[in-house]
């Protein structure tokens, strides 16, 4: 029987301390997320950042937590019923890190007599932090638990048409009748490093003005193409004029150069510049969660109400969206009969 195993980022399994720095310890040691020798990774992260960032971390999910839980988990666990109600086999829901680990994920389905599994890494655009921790980590589980299963994965869906319809038309919804001057698209960043490591050609990214933009196989497994091409998709699709809209990075941790132009710099820019009206989109995030509902909704405001500007609106991510469902579940129902999907 064939099952579907939807994966996102996972969250702590609760807003005190101690849970969250169980969570950014399996999280921050992953050498796809902190990428360098495992001594250095243990020194940065066991030595500095979980004797202080828990505590902040803690007091900022706090503020986004609801009565249900984490926003990730319970908006992800909405998406996962909606699908199952389109789709005539099991579809389980695991996160990379935390309590609702892939192994029970594939448990679940092969407790209920599933032999192939759809992987869905709840992530539209390719990174080594995201969708590679998760694949790697899904084929090692299976080696070792589930040497029966077949598992194939939904590749990077960042520039499917259905896609960028589905996330032009939310958006569209969410601003009508709002007269912004600017929308943001801002992405999670990772370290610059990240994007060269992930260059199959070994000398494409340059991280520059121009290699994103020139036609490349490095670009199946870059994420700043991969996030320039839905901000350029989207504008087009929605007729967007060029320079009312652009892209930003977001949530950068450390002292290496990440992916820029950084979103808080850039909102404080965009307030000083005169503009009043910002709206902001995360399109690297399938559920809202702490980076959108704090980082973005709350102190991105706050900044560019420092800054003079007036009215700032976020755009939810696709979360439970009908449209997001429907195509899910159209990918989903065509692996099952085709076994191969068309991005
Ligand atoms: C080196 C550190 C990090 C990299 C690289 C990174 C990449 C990355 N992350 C997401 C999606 C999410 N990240 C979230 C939270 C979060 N991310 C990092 C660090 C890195 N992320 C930290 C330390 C945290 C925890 C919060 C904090 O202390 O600030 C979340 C939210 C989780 C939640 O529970 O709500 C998401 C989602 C992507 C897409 C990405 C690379 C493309
Ligand atoms: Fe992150
Ligand atoms: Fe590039």
């Amino acid at each position: 029987m064939k099952g579907v195993l939807l994966v996102n980022l996972g969250s702590p399994d609760s807003p005190e301390p101690k849970d969250v720095k169980k969570y950014l310890g399996e999280f921050l040691m992953d050498e796809r997320v902190i990428d360098v020798p495992l001594w250095a990774r243990t020194l940065l992260v066991k030595g500095i950042i979980l004797n202080t960032r828990p505590k902040a971390s803690a007091a900022a999910y706090k503020k986004i937590w609801w009565d249900e839980g984490s926003p990730l988990i319970v908006l992800s666990e909405r998406l996962q019923d909606k699908i199952q109600e389109q789709v005539d086999f099991p579809v389980a829901l695991a996160m990379r890190y935390g309590s609702m680990t892939i192994k029970k994920g594939l448990q679940e389905l092969v407790d209920k007599g599933v032999d192939e599994v759809f992987l869905i890494p709840l992530y539209p655009q390719f990174a080594m932090a995201t969708t590679e921790t998760i694949l790697v980590l899904a084929e090692a589980i299976r080696k070792a638990h589930f040497p029966q299963l077949k598992i194939q994965d939904l590749k990077a869906f960042y520039n499917n048409t259905d896609y960028i319809e589905v996330l032009s038309n939310s958006i569209a919804r969410h601003l009508e009748g709002k007269d912004y001057e600017h929308l943001l698209f801002s992405y999670h960043g990772v370290p610059e490093r990240h994007i060269r490591k992930s260059d199959i050609t070994k000398s494409h990214c340059k991280i520059d003005g121009s290699c994103c933009a020139t036609p490349s196989p490095a670009h199946e497994f870059c994420y700043r193409h991969q996030c320039l091409e839905v901000t350029r998709l989207v504008g087009e699709k929605l007729n967007l004029k060029e320079g009312t809209f652009s892209t930003s990075f977001q949530s950068r941790l450390g002292f290496d150069p990440w992916l820029q132009p950084y979103t808080d710099r850039t909102i404080e820019r965009l307030g000083k510049e005169g503009i009043k009206k910002m709206a902001i989109v995360t399109p690297a995030f399938v559920s809202d969660c702490l980076e959108t509902l704090e980082e973005i909704a709350m102190e991105g405001e706050e900044i560019f109400h420092e800054m003079g500007g007036q009215d700032f609106t976020t755009v939810p991510c696709l979360n439970d969206d009908k449209a997001f469902v429907d195509l899910l579940s159209k990918w989903i129902n065509e692996w099952a009969t085709s076994t191969s999907i068309e991005a």
